[in-house]
């Protein structure tokens, strides 16, 4: 599929947990006419159950495989914006199909500004339950490097949802 021409590819977006993916996704899937697909939604649904239960019966690997099936599945499809869980990057091969068949776009969010949303996060983030402060802060900056794989970043601190969606779409009309 890599032959496919730059409008028709699917957007994929990436960051930390809580950053906006889902929240952003939306909005761009919305202005741009396109089915949104949030992959840690599609894997609930398949699982009838939220992320943190998976987790807890069946554990973190086999929420890995499943979440990558579930992308190396979408990103095969065109004209689709999709949202991909805060750890999928850490998946060598989630990170090579998305960067050769589809436009990642890392969402960047600073710590300082990251730290402000946790309490809207903690509940139903496995990953951040039972941490402290440093040792999710710990977590924030080891995951940086992975993000770094992208194929457009946008700043989100000072942005709301729609400014954010509204500077992609922007980005990639000049891309
Ligand atoms: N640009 C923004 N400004 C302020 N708050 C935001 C913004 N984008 C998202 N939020 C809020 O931050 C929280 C997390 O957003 P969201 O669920 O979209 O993150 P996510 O990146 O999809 O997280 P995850 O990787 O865990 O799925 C939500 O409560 C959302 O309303
Ligand atoms: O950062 C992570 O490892 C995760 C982020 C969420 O989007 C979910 O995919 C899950 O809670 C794991
Ligand atoms: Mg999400």
């Amino acid at each position: 599929m890599n032959n496919v021409p730059l409008k028709e590819k699917s957007i994929v977006l990436i960051g930390f947990m809580g950053v906006g993916k889902t929240t952003i996704g939306q909005a761009i899937a919305k202005k741009l006419q396109r089915e949104f697909i949030d992959i840690d939604e599609k894997i609930e649904k398949e699982y009838h159950m939220p992320t943190s239960d998976i987790f807890k019966r069946y554990g973190e690997k086999t929420f890995r495989k499943k979440e990558k099936d579930m992308i190396e599945h979408f990103s095969m499809q065109k004209f689709k914006v999709i949202s991909v869980g805060g750890g999928a990057f850490l998946q060598k091969e989630i990170r090579d199909i998305c960067l050769a068949e589809c436009i990642v776009v890392f969402l960047d969010l600073t710590w300082d500004s990251w730290k402000e949303r946790i309490a809207l996060l903690i509940d139903s983030r496995p990953v951040l339950q039972g941490k402290s402060i440093d040792e999710i802060k710990e977590l924030y900056y080891s995951r940086q490097p992975i993000y770094k794989e992208n194929h457009l970043k946008i700043q989100t601190d000072d942005l709301d949802t729609e400014e954010a969606a509204d500077a992609i779409i922007d980005s990639l009309k000049t891309t």
